[in-house]
């Protein structure tokens, strides 16, 4: 009944044992509170004098208080180990996020990793304060109070003993219908929060096409299908406290009424009867308290299940390369490239051969979906080939495994269609990869990449506060801050841009291409792009057609060969044409 996967928690074992250790101490508190109660009662009942049954309170007070204090014991135990397993699992689960990088975010939506992250390592600390000492009174105390029972009165004892596995019989079947219900919950709870995030980011787009009411309504449409899913769990959870209190209740009276009969006939002695009945509301204490949590942290239960399944993702294979720079004699040779990604039925790119060298300029271009953002992503060693087809990469005439290589991921950086600005200050947003450059540094790469004019004009600078709820700024401003970020470290020899220029107007495209034009020099570049005007400034380019590479050369040579290249530049062309015309 107790969830095994708990104890793949480091250091459980112990607690548990020393909560067991903790009930033991509890039931045998709870039987001398009995004693002493009863006796005290028995005696005012026999009108007795003080003296006769002061001393019986004065033991029943103290047995009360040190299971006060016992119990305070427990929950001091149970939050420390609560409160350390959830933080380290948060560390863990941030590591692993920053170890499977962009695609798991794709995988699992950011709404539901946030909710995992957050709200269900709560949930997770709370399952773990109640569910171990609730598990160690359920295994310990009824057992002692049986065991007190049938010493006194052996068929009050039996009934006690038939009624158990009754219960735990009810218990498993409303907790298998709970589980069920609560899953399906927990999958509601993700998809709203997915949901709800994606509006959120959304928000402009939806405004801008008029959708957003109708967006909105289908937010409220998810969220009144996870409150129903919500009561659905309520229900079950109540029908099972139900069944717990009427069954309990039920052996309680009827264990009252053959205890009076007993009396009546003289078979039992007062004493025995009252004490009977005063400890048996003990004994199935821990059992209804197990089943109100388990039902209130089915939640923390699905939630650990999740982070255990998250934690088991297999780490990605990191290459191993000694340092290096790139240079002007550096290559890159690579063949065999296919990628898969997960559930995808086709190759996104399929057995892909080309070579990097020295200072180039590579420009990848191909249709939308041909797979020019893969590539850059396998490039940068964010996404790992399908090692079934045995891709071979060599560096400078060396075989590498793989380009996941701190030292490869070093000599890197990535500009993508939307750099992500932090809420920082605009300082701040562009020495983030280099926190210790000097303020001279960071105020030269901004001169460099065509910000100075945008920085005079703010009243703090470079102190600017920009990203959420804070100053926006255009795309063109987001590309140079982006820029400056990579450019600042001067170490980053190989440059790739996923159509940097993509968002931009002509006059935006067109300003900063002549920023970044002279800072492509002493760099190998590789850049993805629609747009055929960059094209005039590479020496070689890659031709993309679902996801395989169908051409590549210079651009004389493509534009003589009247091959898959003069194709998708006619088609290009005559795209153009028709969206102009619309237009017109
Ligand atoms: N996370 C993903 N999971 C499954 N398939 C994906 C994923 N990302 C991309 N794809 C698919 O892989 C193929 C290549 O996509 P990719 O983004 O590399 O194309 P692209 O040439 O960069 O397109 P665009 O010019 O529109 O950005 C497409 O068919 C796309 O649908």
């Amino acid at each position: 009944m107790i969830d095994k996967q708990i104890f793949k928690l480091q250091g459980v074992r112990q607690v548990f044992l020393q909560l067991i250790f903790v009930s033991l101490i509890s039931g045998i508190l709870s039987i001398i509170q009995t004693v002493f109660l009863t006796d005290a009662l028995v005696k005012i009942w026999l009108q007795r004098n003080s003296s006769a049954w002061f001393l019986s309170v004065l033991f029943f007070l103290f047995a009360f208080t040190s299971r006060q204090l016992i119990n305070y014991f427990r929950d001091q135990v149970t939050n420390r180990f609560s409160s350390t397993q959830t933080s380290t699992l948060k560390k863990m689960i941030d590591q692993k996020l920053y170890e499977q990088g962009p695609d798991l975010l794709n995988e699992k939506g950011s709404g539901s990793l946030l909710t995992l992250d957050y709200e269900g390592i709560d949930q997770v600390k709370t399952y773990l304060q109640n569910i171990l000492s609730r598990s160690s009174d359920m295994f310990v105390i009824p057992w002692i109070i049986l065991i007190y029972v049938i010493y006194e009165n052996w068929f009050s004892g039996l009934i006690l003993f038939l009624v158990f596995p009754l219960i735990i019989f009810f218990m498993a079947i409303l907790g298998i219908a709970a589980q069920k219900k609560s899953d399906q919950q927990y999958t509601g709870f993700e998809l709203l929060n997915n949901h709800f995030v994606d509006s959120i980011r959304g928000l402009e787009t939806l405004k801008m096409l008029g959708v957003s009411q109708r967006y909105g309504r289908s937010v409220v449409s998810v969220s009144e299908n996870y409150r129903r899913k919500t009561m659905r769990v309520l229900r079950v959870a109540f029908t099972s406290s139900f069944a717990l209190d009427f069954f309990t209740t039920l052996s309680i009276a009827i264990e009252a009424v053959m205890l009076g009969i007993a009396l009546i006939n003289g078979k039992v002695a007062l004493t025995a009867a009252l004490s009977v009945l005063i400890i048996s509301p003990d004994y199935f204490l821990p059992l209804r308290q197990f089943g109100e949590d388990y039902h209130a942290n089915l939640n923390g239960k699905n939630a650990l299940h999740r982070i255990f399944v998250l934690l088991a993702k297999p780490a990605p294979v990191v290459a191993e390369m000694n340092d290096f720079i790139w240079s002007d004699h550096t290559s890159l040779t690579i063949k065999n490239l296919n990628f898969t990604y997960e559930n995808a039925a086709n190759k996104a790119l399929t057995n892909v051969n080309f070579k990097l060298t020295a200072f180039s300029k590579i420009g990848i271009i191909g249709s939308s979906g041909s797979g020019k953002t893969t590539l850059l992503n396998l490039l940068a060693g964010f996404l790992q080939a399908d090692s079934s087809e045995n891709p071979s990469f060599i560096l400078n005439g060396q075989r590498i495994n793989g380009l996941n290589a701190h030292a490869w991921q070093r000599q890197i950086g990535y500009i993508p269609q939307d750099p992500y600005i932090f809420s920082a200050s605009i300082a701040e947003n562009i020495a983030f990869y280099r926190p210790e450059s000097s303020l001279a540094e960071i105020k030269k790469i901004s001169e460099r990449v065509g910000l100075t004019n945008f920085l005079d004009q703010l009243p703090d600078g470079l102190n600017t506060r920009i990203g959420e709820a804070q100053r926006g700024i255009s795309g063109g401003q987001m590309q140079r801050i982006a820029l400056a970020r990579t450019l600042l470290d001067q170490k980053r020899k190989i440059l790739l841009f996923d159509e940097p220029t993509a968002h931009l107007d002509i006059e935006s495209e067109y300003a900063l291409k002549q920023t970044i034009q002279p800072l492509m020099k002493d760099h190998l570049v590789i850049f993805a792009t629609h747009r055929l005007h960059w094209l005039e400034q590479m020496d070689w380019i890659l031709v993309l057609k679902d996801g395989r590479l169908v051409e590549q050369g210079s651009l004389t040579d493509l534009k003589n060969a009247d091959g898959e290249f003069s194709k998708l530049l006619a088609k290009m062309a005559s795209e153009r044409q028709l969206h102009e015309s619309k237009n017109d």
